[in-house]
Formats: C-alpha cells, structure tokens, sequence
C-alpha cells in the first residue's frame, strides 16, 4: 500500500508503534481484553486509530489506519478491517477538547465503580488525584482537590454513545474522563503519554474507591471522617 510509510517506522515513538505497544500493556491490566478497549493518537493532522474486533494485545504497525483530522477522511485504510468502532468517540475529544490521544478501556473498576455512583463519581482527599490536570486552568489538582468523573449510559452499539459523550464533556469541562455505565472509560490528555498516566491514576482511584466503600469509608468524605468506619482504637 502506497501510504505504507505513515505506518512503518523505527521510531519507538511513532504513533502506529505506540498504539501496539500500550495496548500489550493495557492487556496486560486487563483493560483491553477481549478486543474491547483501545487507543488512539494523533500526530498533527494526522489521527492514527486501530482496526475493531481484533485482539488488541496482537495488532501491529501495519494494522493501523490513519485519518486527515481536517477533512475527516482515511488516508490509509487497511482493506480487511474495519476502524475502530470507538473512532466517533475519539474524534470527540479531539475535536471538543484537543486532546492528543484517547484511551477507551473495559476496566473492571470503571465498570464496577460505574454500577455504585448514579451520575458522577467523586473522590476527595487522596495522593494520587495529584497526577490529574485542572484542565480549565494550568496545573494539576491538589490533595485537597476532588475529582469528578461524570457517568453515561452505555447503548447497544459503541459508536451511539457519540452524543452523550459529547454532551459529558460539554457539561463537566474540568473532566479528563467519561465512564460509561456497564461498559467502561474513556479518558484523554494533551499527549498520549498525558493520557496514559491520567488514565493509569484514574484506573487507581476507581479501584481504591471501590474499596474505601467496602470498608463503609466515602471516598469523597472529609478527611477524619473515616474514623467512624473501622479504626481499631
Ligand atoms: C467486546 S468489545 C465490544 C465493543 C466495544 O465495547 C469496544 O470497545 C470495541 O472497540 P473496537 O475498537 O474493537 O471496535
Ligand atoms: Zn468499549
């Protein structure tokens, strides 16, 4: 294929590289299992998105399909495959919000999390919300600080969740992230390696949250309010 070379590179760093090599590790966390899940990067104009249905731990460089982010339009585009079913839902927080890559995975504690709190999730109070972007201002949050990650329900097929995602992020212009109820999240940054690390501080505070509940501790309580939990005196 002539648009072979927007693919092929020894640059460790180049998108269609990346895309394989995070998702073997995101295999390997058990958030793309099953060929749910994924990742796309951009690299200026260009918008580099996985094939759907495929094991996404296996894909290599030359699976990859890449778009024109101003016409909308595939520069290369593998015959046997089709694109990811969660490009509409890339493409939304490329165009809304900027952003220079956008992981969707099938996290257990997405879906769990997803599954106790009604609209939002919240958690307060924590280290670990300090690797997360103001997004609205420069900077990152404060210990103090609480994160908020609002909730969409799913629907039957990936790509009809492009409105209310759209409307997610429009609404809470200050989230990095969207979870979807009995599915998953989608989180973003400004680089892909941005995205990786909220992603991963994301994936923390979900599963500490999780836990914190099950010790009938609030995630987004004041700090000492955990006293009345369980502390052995
Ligand atoms: C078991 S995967 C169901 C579809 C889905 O949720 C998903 O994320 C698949 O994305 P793909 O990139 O494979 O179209
Ligand atoms: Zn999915």
């Amino acid at each position: 294929m002539a648009e072979d070379n927007l693919v092929h590179s020894h640059d460790a760093n180049h998108p269609a590289n990346l895309i394989c090599e995070l998702c073997k590790l995101f295999y390997s966390n058990g958030w793309v299992t099953g060929t749910g899940g994924g990742i796309s990067v951009k690299d200026g104009d260009l918008i580099y998105l996985a094939p759907s249905g495929v094991q996404k731990e296996r894909m290599v460089p030359d699976n990859m399909f890449v778009m024109d982010s101003k016409t909308k339009e595939y520069i290369r585009r593998p015959q046997i495959y089709k694109p990811s079913a969660c490009t509409p839902l890339f493409m939304a927080a490329y165009d809304i919000r900027g952003a220079g890559a956008c992981i969707h995975t099938h996290s257990q504690n997405a879906v769990m999390v997803s599954l106790l709190y009604e609209k939002e999730f919240k958690i307060a109070n924590i280290e670990q919300i300090k690797a997360l972007p103001r997004v609205t201002s420069q900077g990152y949050l404060g210990f103090y600080d609480t994160l908020t990650i609002p909730i969409i329900e799913n629907t039957a097929h990936e790509e009809d969740l492009k409105d209310t995602l759209e409307r997610a992020i429009l609404d809470y212009p200050e989230a990095t992230a969207v979870l979807v109820r009995r599915h998953g999240i989608y989180v973003w940054g400004e680089s892909v390696w941005k995205a990786k690390v909220y992603n991963e501080a994301i994936d923390y505070l979900l599963e500490l949250a999780i836990k914190m509940r099950q010790c009938g501790i609030a995630p987004d309580g004041a700090i000492g309010s955990e006293k009345g939990a369980l502390r052995v005196e």
